[in-house]
């Protein structure tokens, strides 16, 4: 499999709005040459690489020092999907993740993969087709690397064994965790992020079609309606209880605070130097208890949160964006409660660590008993899940009082390869080096 040559690598919008794939090929010619001139394989990424991208762009570059779908503005639409490697072979998996690249860069630039050029009238087509009359969509695909995919049952994978970071490893168990094993985990993780739910399914289809007999989907999850912000430039969404979610977020312009809590830097860990200018993925998928929620008092849904439902505002006075005041006292308290979920998430209760929060409401039906299947499923970046996840899940899940309307049933945890950043390179290809 090689590389479509026309491959953008700026950080600039790289398809005009409204541009369908269909009429993108045409071009495809003229841009195989300009890439041509610039020289193929040579390192392509600029300073620019860096900018995060305004919201609704149609799309985002792929490559660069980090990968996309991380401080690029939350598209409204999520197609997350867990893969396990079914073949042994390290030049299976190197093959598989060059072919995977191929078709993000295709699909990310709003081209169809395999560059729409047909293989045989006998044999399936390289793309799909659900998505050749639309444009890219703002498609990003963000890619990484379970626990599993370096040790299994004890033994070293794919020679990578003395590559695992440390602080990859599967999630403890949490108090009140109910977890699902066929919802959890995974060799590999794909985040597709767009503003149109069918572009993000066509991406996890096809980067599916492309793995079989390499790779197999172990679980798959849909989001809608992003339940954060991760630009300033974005409204603050709600979440499936109506509040808004997102206010306090990391935001990507905050480019000291992303540096600090989101990228893995040089030396942090000496067995995964790979890593640095990656990050970790946690993904929890979390049921809410909706038809209980939608039962309960005004005065009791904004206590649990600690900030008030129409304007997202704290409970201690101000507005949206207004820092909360914990020591401010109301006749039976803390004004923000000792148990509100705001209060226990918040920074100064954390020993200062703040996360890039990206996750999406998801329903999936309704259950035996009439109740929807609902919740938010909650993403994550961060530089070390040791510090700035696991110790705040543990005091959420022990004595956040919104816990009494959750139930966590589904988990995982990737390590996030940084971009790529040639254009003869490869989604993980700093861990093959
Ligand atoms: C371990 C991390 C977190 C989990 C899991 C989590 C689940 C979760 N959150 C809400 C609703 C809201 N969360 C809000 C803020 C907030 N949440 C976390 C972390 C987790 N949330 C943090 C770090 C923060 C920011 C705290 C701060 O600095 O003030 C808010 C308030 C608005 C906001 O700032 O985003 C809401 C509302 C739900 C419903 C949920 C599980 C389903
Ligand atoms: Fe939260």
């Amino acid at each position: 499999m090689t590389e479509p040559a026309s491959a953008p690598d700026a950080a600039s919008p790289t398809a005009p709005s409204g541009v369908s794939r269909r009429r993108l090929l045409g071009a495809a010619g003229a841009g195989a040459l300009a890439v041509g001139a610039a020289g193929v394989g040579g390192y392509a990424v600029g300073h620019a690489a860096e900018d995060p991208g305004e919201p609704g762009q149609s799309s985002y570059a792929f490559g660069g020092r980090h990968q996309a779908g991380i401080v690029t503005p939350a598209q409204d639409r999520l197609h997350f999907a867990a893969f396990d490697v079914t073949s042994e072979s390290r030049d299976d998996l190197i093959l598989l993740l060059r072919a995977w690249t191929a078709a993000a860069r295709a699909m990310t630039s709003g081209r169809p993969v395999g560059e729409g050029v047909p293989t045989s009238y006998d044999a399936p087509p390289d793309d799909t087709g659900e998505a050749l009359d639309l444009d890219a969509s703002g498609l990003t695909l963000t890619f990484g690397f379970g626990p599993t995919l370096f040790e299994r049952d004890g033994k070293p994978r794919f020679g990578l064994g003395g590559k695992q970071p440390a602080a990859l490893r599967e999630l403890p168990h949490f108090p009140a965790d109910k977890l699902d094993p066929a919802r959890s985990n995974g060799d590999l993780c794909v985040q597709a992020c767009a503003h149109d739910p069918q572009v993000a399914v066509h991406a996890i289809r096809n980067l599916s079609r492309i793995a079989f007999g390499t790779a197999a989907m172990r679980w798959a999850q849909l989001g809608f309606g992003r339940t954060s912000s991760t630009s300033t430039a974005q409204a603050t969404p709600r979440n499936l209880f109506g509040f808004k979610d997102g206010t306090a977020n990391l935001k990507s312009q905050d480019r000291e605070g992303v540096e600090e809590f989101v990228w893995v830097g040089e030396g942090d860990d000496p067995r995964a130097d790979w890593l640095a200018g990656g990050t970790y993925l946690v993904a929890r998928r979390i049921n809410m208890q909706i038809e209980t929620w939608d039962r309960s008092s005004l005065r009791e849904q904004e206590a649990l949160v600690g900030r008030d439902r129409e304007e997202g505002a704290p409970l201690s006075g101000g507005t949206e964006f207004t820092e909360p005041d914990f020591d401010l006292q109301g006749r039976e308290g803390p004004l923000v409660g000792l148990n509100s979920h705001v209060r226990l998430a918040h920074p100064s209760q954390n020993k200062g660590v703040k996360m890039l929060r990206r996750g999406y409401n998801f329903t999936d039906g309704s259950n035996a008993l009439g109740r929807l299947d609902a919740g938010l499923f909650f993403v994550a970046f961060v530089r070390d899940p040791d510090v700035h996840y696991i110790p705040m899940q543990t005091r959420l899940s022990a004595q956040d009082g919104l816990m009494e309307y959750l139930q966590h049933t589904g988990s995982g945890l990737w390590a996030v390869p940084p971009g790529v950043r040639r254009r003869t390179g490869f989604v993980g290809d700093t861990l093959f080096a």
